[in-house]
């Protein structure tokens, strides 16, 4: 009975198809209008084959001949012919051929990586302490941008001005004061218009950033817990831009240079993003926590080259240490660089292994006390870095997006690692220039946007 049905089932079903196929094909229209002799069709795409025929290759006339937009000079609207042709072959073979597309990915362009973070670090930071980057347009993000780099490269005089105040204030010598004040009063001209901005910003804006707080406290002499003037408010900006984003600078370009120069581990970030973050989205804050080999590289670039490789200290009272007694005031220069690469401490301590951060580290109280003071390069202690984590995020997405959207070409075999002397603040002797090739990864442009916006 079943199979009875199952035939019949089939018969009917044959019976249809036939009559769609006589109504498609062979019937002629019975609507009583004369239609114009037509060409011989062909079954299925009917007309269609008269599409790639010369005499249906124009678009009829343009509404107004002189207009850019489908007007006479439009390839769009032009009549198929000599002029058609010439552009549609410059365009294939110019612009949407295969070259040309990867000319597209690979501009031969020299990064200097260091400069692009600190402009990314620099932004981070602005928008933190003042609600809003530096301004491109009036050549404030450059005047900013330059008085960092002048300050770093004034670290070291600085430091020796430091060391020598005491004894040479008596006789009357400040040392390198004429460059030091040069840059404070430039910073001054800067940060002056930037609190009138904000003295100036409607009462209605609810939108406190820290300077507006600060400015209020500044305003408020009688309930504040502490009594702070514009000076101290400039000064703080000045302290927060130099402390996080020239060493952010610094972090990142040692650290991109060790990975360039060890090919297995670009393959293991880019392994691990490619299982957490995937490939149609860029690698955001919140996936940090989920990148441990990401984590343990930005840590290990760290150990290597600590931009602060040395930092300074004071005591403030006389005190013993391993019988041996140091006055009050004595200066303390704790060597950081030297402490991460103490053989004692570490295995292999001058090789980049990522792998030594990651794995089941040994809890407890006592191991931990022994790496606060094998691993410094925020410093440690109540003076320690108060910026460790946020640097750690800066770095860990610069680092992050680079490896993951880009191969990074270089002109030699391997990057030079040569520090720069006398640089108070670790720096690589020759900047780190690469041509970054965009890899054929899937991201979405408006995805690409969004996440770049809502990381600076
Ligand atoms: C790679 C990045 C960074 C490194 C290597 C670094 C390193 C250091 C070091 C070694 C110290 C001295 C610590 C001590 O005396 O024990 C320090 C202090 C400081 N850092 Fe950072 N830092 C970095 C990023 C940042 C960031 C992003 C900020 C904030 C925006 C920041 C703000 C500060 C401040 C305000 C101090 C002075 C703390 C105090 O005196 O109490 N740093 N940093």
């Amino acid at each position: 009975m079943i199979d009875n049905f199952q035939e019949y089932l089939i018969l009917i079903i044959i019976c249809l198809f036939s009559l769609l196929c006589y109504s498609l094909f062979f019937k002629k229209p019975k609507d009583g209008f004369e239609l114009p002799p037509s060409p011989p069709t062909l079954p299925i795409i009917k007309h269609l084959h008269l599409l790639l025929s010369v005499n249906f290759s124009f678009r009829g006339t343009t509404p107004i001949d002189e207009s850019l937009l489908v007007g006479s000079f439009g390839f769009f609207t032009a009549p198929y012919g000599d002029y058609w042709k010439f552009m549609k072959k410059v365009m294939v073979t110019k612009l949407l051929g295969p070259q040309a597309l990867e000319r597209s990915r690979v501009k031969n362009e020299r990064v200097d990586i260091g400069k692009e973070t600190m402009k990314f670090a620099k932004n981070i930071i602005c928008k933190m302490i003042m609600g809003r980057s530096c301004n491109e347009e009036n050549g404030e993000a450059e005047r900013v941008s330059d008085l960092v780099a002048e300050s770093t490269a004034l670290t070291m005089k600085i430091f020796v001005a430091n060391m020598f105040h005491k004894p040479l204030k008596k006789l009357g010598i400040s040392l390198f004061r004429k460059e030091i004040m040069s840059v404070s009063c430039r910073f001054d001209e800067v940060l002056e218009r930037i609190l009138e901005e904000h003295e100036n910003k409607k009462d209605d804006d609810q939108d406190m950033d820290l300077m507006d707080v600060l400015l209020e406290t500044c305003r408020d002499e009688t309930t504040a817990e502490c009594r702070i003037t514009r000076n101290h408010i400039k000064s703080l900006f000045v302290d927060l831009v130099i402390a996080g984003s020239d060493t952010s600078r610094h972090a990142t370009q040692w650290t991109m240079a060790e990975i360039i120069n060890n090919p297995n581990v670009v393959e293991r970030l880019r392994e691990e993003n490619g299982a957490v973050v995937g490939e149609t989205r860029l690698v955001q804050e919140k996936d940090l926590q989920n990148l441990p080999y990401l984590q343990a590289t930005v840590k290990e670039g760290l150990r290597l080259h600590p931009p602060g490789a040395l930092f300074a200290r004071s005591s403030r009272e006389g005190c013993k240490i391993r019988g041996f007694y140091i006055p009050v005031n004595t200066p303390l220069v704790v060597n950081a660089y030297a402490v991460m690469r103490d053989p004692d401490s570490w295995e292999d301590p001058n090789e980049f292994k990522p792998e030594r951060f990651l794995g089941s580290p040994r809890s407890g109280q006592e191991h931990e006390r022994e790496h606060a003071l094998k691993y410094i390069p925020f410093g440690s202690g109540r003076r320690g870095c108060p910026g460790s984590n946020l640097d750690c995020t800066i770095v860990g997405i610069a680092i992050g997006v680079m490896v993951q959207c880009f191969d990074w070409k270089i002109n030699s075999d391997k990057i030079d690692m040569e520090e720069a002397p006398r640089a108070l603040v670790l720096t690589m002797a020759r900047p780190l220039m690469c041509i970054p090739v965009a890899r054929t990864c899937r991201l979405q442009v408006p995805d690409l946007e969004m996440s770049l916006n809502s990381q600076t």
